[in-house]
């Protein structure tokens, strides 16, 4: 019977995309709506990208599939099961959020802050000293890690939201603008650190305005427009969308993709 149960999980997995969120509507209040009629969908090990113009509503869509947006709604599928996604423990425990704003509490310290995390998914001792002593190498915080994160400057405050999403080592990292606010190096070495994530078979939904890193990193974009999806694809895919040529840049969709919208909504 267990062996069944697995069979079927292990089957599920290939069958299904890990998370597919089909929404209808989501915003903050009713009568307003932010976005409305945009598929998502992520596979385990593999990477999209959240793309569009300032407001067009990318962080919206991850709130609501946190299940903190007031006005939500959409059907959300968890490996082909239907869900509410935040509000479903199972779930929520296998999905890493990285803030665009690092959000740290005042009181502890960046050890005390890995300590709660690895307790909210259930690490062994053994598991967090190992995997929170590669991880502040890699961020060098590594000296930092008893001092208090509400101190430090915003970058490493964001290298701390860093630290604790890959410490979790979850199914799902929904990752809000990672790259802006970080030095080189420490670009780098979120590149690697979601390209091993990836290869262990985790999915990334990831949120972005630096092209080139997207473009380099993803292998399907949603481009997201005035609340709507402008485009979805691989790059070729969005490039045909676009009316592009196969070697178009993600940076000329995007452009030509938002300012035929915007050229649209002038006339309409
Ligand atoms: N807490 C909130 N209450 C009401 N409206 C909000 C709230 N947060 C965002 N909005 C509105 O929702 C719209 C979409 O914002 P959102 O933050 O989702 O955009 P975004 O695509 O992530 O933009 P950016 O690229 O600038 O981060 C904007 O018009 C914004 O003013």
């Amino acid at each position: 019977m267990a062996t069944d149960e697995t069979d079927d999980k292990e089957r599920d997995k290939i069958r299904f995309p890990l998370l597919r969120a089909e929404v209808e509507e989501a915003g903050y209040e009713s009568g307003h709506l932010i976005v409305r009629n945009i598929v998502l969908e992520v596979g385990s090990g593999e990477r999209v990208g959240l793309i569009g113009p300032n407001g067009a509503g990318k962080s919206t869509l991850m709130k609501g599939l946190l299940g903190q947006l007031p006005h939500w709604r959409a059907k959300v599928y968890w490996r082909g099961e239907e869900k509410t996604m935040a509000r479903e423990e199972a779930v929520s425990s296998q999905i890493a959020y990285i803030p665009e704003q690092p959000i740290v509490y005042e009181r502890l310290t960046l050890w005390e802050h890995l300590v709660l995390a690895a307790a909210s998914v259930g690490l062994s001792e053994e598991e967090l000293n190992e995997r929170a002593d590669k991880l502040l190498r890699r961020f060098r915080l590594n000296g930092f890690r008893h001092h208090y994160p509400v101190k430090f400057s915003k970058g490493m405050q964001q290298k701390t939201m860093l630290i604790i999403g890959f410490l979790m080592k979850p199914d799902l990292y929904l990752v809000d603008e990672p790259f802006i606010g970080l030095d080189p190096g420490a670009v780098l070495e979120l590149i690697d650190a979601l390209e091993e994530e990836r290869s262990r078979g985790a999915a990334i939904l990831m949120t972005t305005h630096v092209l080139d890193s997207a473009e380099r990193m993803c292998d399907r974009f949603v481009l997201v427009n005035n609340g709507g999806a402008a485009a979805t694809g691989t790059l070729e895919e969005i490039a045909r969308q676009a009316g592009l040529g196969s070697d178009a840049r993600l940076f000329d969709c995007f452009h030509r993709l938002t300012a035929r919208d915007e050229d649209d909504e002038v006339e309409a």
